[in-house]
């Protein structure tokens, strides 16, 4: 089971998640309670050891702006999210990050792997980053395939179940490891690794 801890924002959420045994640490550069600057994510990436995949998490900028930010900060992976469309994938492919396609649910979404020519594809709640959970038997109707995340308001409580139910190749969270909007609880973060993995 492979685990993302998302929105990470300092030194400490960094060494807790490597600790903690997470496979991939997000970083917010996007509008949001959880964005730091490129700099700061440019810091906690050189931080995080070489198995450890970074990932910079965007949403509705420019493609080009996008891999621009991903190349100064010198993560692993860019997650797209905001319905960007199979062009945006084709512009940044062949850079040296891998991308994440973030979706959620919807009439037609394409929920193949690599539908986009993305390297792994995200299925989130219809509002990324609020916590909120939803319906993920609507899943058995649309069954993803390949290497694929399921998040949205999952947590060290839901988490078994919702694998349990969906399948999914991986996990991603962020408001269910916080104490408060943007301030990681450490205990969290490691009670959702070893939840994920039970
Ligand atoms: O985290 C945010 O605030 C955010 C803002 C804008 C776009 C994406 C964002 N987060 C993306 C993530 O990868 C989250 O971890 C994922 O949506 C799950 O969030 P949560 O439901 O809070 O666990």
């Amino acid at each position: 089971m492979f685990v993302k801890l998302c929105g990470l924002r300092t030194e400490s959420d960094v060494a807790v998640a490597v600790e903690s045994g997470a496979d991939a640490v997000g970083f917010v550069l996007t509008a949001s309670p959880r964005r730091i600057d490129a700099d700061l994510a440019r810091t906690l990436v050189a931080a995080v050891p070489d198995h450890v995949l970074t990932v910079a998490v965007v949403r509705g900028i420019p493609a080009e702006e996008a891999g621009e930010l991903a190349l100064k900060t010198g993560v692993g992976a860019l997650q797209l999210h905001g319905d960007y469309p199979k062009e945006a994938f084709d512009e940044l492919a062949g850079q040296p990050f891998q991308l994440v396609r973030a979706i959620a649910l919807g009439p037609g979404t394409d929920v193949r792997t690599g539908a986009f020519g993305e390297d792994l594809l995200l299925i989130d709640s219809p509002v990324a980053g609020s916590g909120e959970q939803w319906d993920i038997t609507r899943l058995d109707e649309n069954r993803p395939t390949g290497r694929w995340l399921l998040a949205g308001g999952l947590s060290p409580e839901t988490v078994a179940n919702a694998v349990t139910a969906a399948r999914p190749w991986g996990v991603d969270v962020s408001s269910g490891i916080e104490s408060s909007r943007g301030v990681k609880d450490h205990g969290r973060m490691r009670e959702f690794v070893a939840a994920a993995r039970a």
